[in-house]
């Protein structure tokens, strides 16, 4: 097998691309969708039922991991591959979102960035070498450098400040794991908010700084979709071609069709899995929200193209009654399906782009989800 790093580019159509990444729990055919487990699980689900539904790379977060049940306690336990019994690959987020997005009281300094535990008020300090420990820690495949994401309307003063200091925690995050120490990759993530000048200033120091992988920031932050691929289209090609491009927290699969479009190799996004838990499910028929009553006695199943367990052995009938009466199994079922349909998404895309005909299918998919989530 290649070393741990290896990317090598497949056919592409257009400036969408198809390759594979080597990693040190295995390869990971791209473009890929990276379902979340947040705090060391994909809620509802078993490591096994992760294999049955093909899913290749999963994510995890260090913010949640280091505050319960520790870092340390998880390496003792011989890390997190282990600990939740998931032999794949796992990419872990830094926390630098997860601290902004969740805890109370922070403070950003030179130093990192300072904050209050969710869970108990605690004081913490998150620096660049504190982050990489945990990440160490943990033993993830991907560990992503300690960065800000820039607050959407941020003013271009701030945000022209604040890729500074992502671009010092960054060199700080690499100087701090050797490159591919132990089978680890490190990527580096590229910020600058909505002003195209200041993406390629982040995009031109990160890349100075040197990392096996490469994400775009600091978007999927409540603007508008035109806002998006607008920065999309002008910042993915500025990443190297030859490394992973990785579009954070995204998203719905008109947004993956999107990215995969602007030459983005990676996703990931809460989206499937939370939206399974709330009753909404994606299927080749479109959006189903199994909880109206129009499924009450209706015997089919959700998605009859679909070949998940919820869609192979129950009815929609079923699956609605699960979600009202909030029976746990409407959670992994409804999980199980929408994770199915983005995995069967993405192993289409790839497809598409080795026959060429990515446009078609793009097109294809917008018609089954049109503009919203
Ligand atoms: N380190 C780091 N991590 C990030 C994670 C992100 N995640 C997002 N967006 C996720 C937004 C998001 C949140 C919830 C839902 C479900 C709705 O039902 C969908 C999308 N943007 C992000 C930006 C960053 C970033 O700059 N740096
Ligand atoms: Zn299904």
């Amino acid at each position: 097998m290649n070393a741990p790093g290896t990317f090598t580019l497949g056919p592409g159509d257009g400036s969408a691309r198809t390759g594979r990444l080597t990693t040190a729990h295995g390869e990971i055919e791209t473009p890929v969708f990276m379902p979340v487990g947040t705090q060391g699980t994909v809620k509802s689900l078993c490591p096994t039922d992760l294999q049955d539904i093909k899913a290749r790379i999963i994510l995890g977060n260090t913010y949640h991991l280091y505050l319960r049940p520790g870092d340390e306690l998880v390496a003792k336990l011989g890390g997190l591959h282990r600990f939740m019994g998931w032999d794949g690959p796992i990419l872990t987020d830094s926390g630098g979102f997860q601290v902004f997005s969740l805890s109370g009281l922070r403070r950003i300094t030179e130093e990192g960035v300072t904050f209050a535990s969710h869970i108990d008020g605690s004081k913490h300090l998150f620096s660049p070498e504190k982050v990489v420990s945990i990440q160490r820690n943990l033993g993830s495949d991907i560990m992503m450098v300690l960065d800000e994401c820039v607050p959407y309307g941020a003013d271009r003063a701030y945000t022209e400040k604040s890729l500074g200091l992502t671009t010092r925690w960054a060199r700080r995050c690499r100087e701090a794991h050797p490159a591919g120490d132990r089978g680890q990759l490190m990527f580096g993530i590229v910020q600058g908010g909505f002003f195209k000048d200041l993406r390629a200033q982040s995009a031109e120091q990160i890349i100075e700084v040197g990392f096996d992988g490469y994400a775009l920031g600091g978007l999927s932050v409540g603007e508008s979709r035109a806002e998006m691929y607008d920065i999309l289209g002008d910042a993915a090609p500025l990443l190297p071609a030859e490394r992973p491009r990785y579009l954070m927290g995204v998203g719905a699969p008109r947004d993956l069709l999107a990215g995969m479009a602007a030459g983005i190799d990676m996703f990931d996004c809460v989206l499937p899995t939370r939206n399974a838990r709330n009753g909404t499910l994606f299927t080749f028929q479109g959006k189903v929200n199994i909880k109206r009553a129009e499924y009450r006695e209706d015997d089919s199943p959700l998605d009859p193209t679909c070949p998940c367990y919820a869609c192979r052995t129950f009815s929609r009938a079923y699956l609605r009654h699960l979600y009202i009466a909030k029976e746990l199994l409407s959670y992994r079922l409804n999980t199980l399906h929408n994770l199915t349909f983005f995995s069967i998404m993405m192993e289409r895309a790839r497809q598409a782009i080795r026959e060429g005909r990515f446009a078609a299918y793009r097109a294809e998919m917008e018609a089954l989800y049109p503009e919203g989530e």
